[in-house]
């Protein structure tokens, strides 16, 4: 039988171990802040904040967002940023990806201090991560290490294939899955639109996590029996609904639940995951700015 992950339920056990820690720095007199910065984005950027908001709110977190105009020049951002830098009730920062086209994503997250960067983008946070000393884990292939666990999937040993190779999934996933610590110690393969025979790769995986942002590109036929696969992808697609579209993942559900041995959906699985480690990092960022120890 086939393991459909809950993403919800480990989403929300995590959250419990997140209330937990927010009670120990409460007691210290400490209320961690997120703020979340939108600038534009796509179309489902608004949609995302608020229900970072909103998970804020469910454990405690002091959660705001500030709004810039998508036509005001990079330098606007910059400022909030500084403000936001220099603001002691803030733990952790977060810029809305993906900015417009006339600000250079680069400057901005090499400007958010590192020590409030909860997505873990900076570049000394970056540096730490691929050095193997983490400050901040970015949240989806964090949140992706925490379903294996609950999951138990342990990647040692494992072939592991990531398919794509982006700065906020792709890269980091690799990172952690090769690492030499918990969670890691994988044989890891990344695949990209360049890639000569993805289907090859994919055969000879026990892990297979998919991050493309294409819907449905990872098919049973792909996978081998007792495949680990984890849906990072949420397309929309246009659809006869009250929205006028759905979401859905990179993986074909039904073929590749066929082969595997374990499979997270989309939506329901990865989603929830990321958003419950961006409280979690925030928790972290205000234990790491207050001095006050949680246990995470
Ligand atoms: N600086 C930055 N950090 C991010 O972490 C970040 C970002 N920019 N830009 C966009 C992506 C996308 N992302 C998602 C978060 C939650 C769900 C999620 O919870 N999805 C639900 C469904 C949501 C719905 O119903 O619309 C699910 O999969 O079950 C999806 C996608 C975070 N991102």
């Amino acid at each position: 039988m086939t393991h459909v992950i809950d993403g919800n339920a480990v989403a929300e056990s995590v959250r419990d171990d997140v209330r937990a820690a927010i009670d120990d720095l409460e007691a210290e007199g400490v209320t961690p802040g997120l703020a979340t910065v939108l600038m534009g984005g796509d179309d489902g950027s608004a949609t995302y904040v608020s229900m970072k908001q909103r998970a804020c709110e469910e454990v405690g977190i002091d959660g705001t967002t500030v709004e810039i105009d998508p036509d005001e020049p990079a330098e606007a951002l910059y400022e909030v940023i500084d403000d936001l830098n220099d603001d002691p009730a803030v733990h952790g920062i977060l810029v809305q990806m993906p900015l417009p086209d006339h600000v250079p994503k680069r400057e901005v997250l090499s400007r958010v201090d590192p020590l409030k960067d909860v997505d873990g983008f900076h570049p000394e946070n970056v540096g730490r991560l691929v050095s193997g000393n983490p400050r901040f884990k970015p949240c989806t292939p964090h949140g992706i290490q925490k379903m294996l666990a609950a999951a138990d999937v342990d990647p040692e040993g494992m072939d592991a294939v990531v398919l794509g190779r982006s700065e906020i999934v792709g890269k980091p996933m690799a990172n952690l899955l090769m690492q030499k610590a918990d969670g890691g110690n994988a044989t890891v393969t990344v695949c990209h639109s360049r890639t000569r025979d993805l289907a090859e790769k994919t055969r000879n995986a026990d892990l297979v996590v998919a991050a493309v942002g294409r819907p449905e590109m990872l098919t049973g036929d792909m996978l081998s029996e007792g495949t680990v696969v984890i849906d990072v992808g949420t397309n929309r697609v246009d659809a006869d609904t009250e929205k006028g579209y759905e979401l859905t993942g990179d993986v074909d559900f039904e073929s590749a639940k066929q082969k595997a041995s374990v499979i997270s959906p989309s939506p329901g699985g990865v989603g929830p995951m990321t958003i419950t480690m961006l409280l979690y990092n925030t928790v972290t960022a205000a234990s790491l700015q207050s001095g006050v120890d949680v246990e995470l």
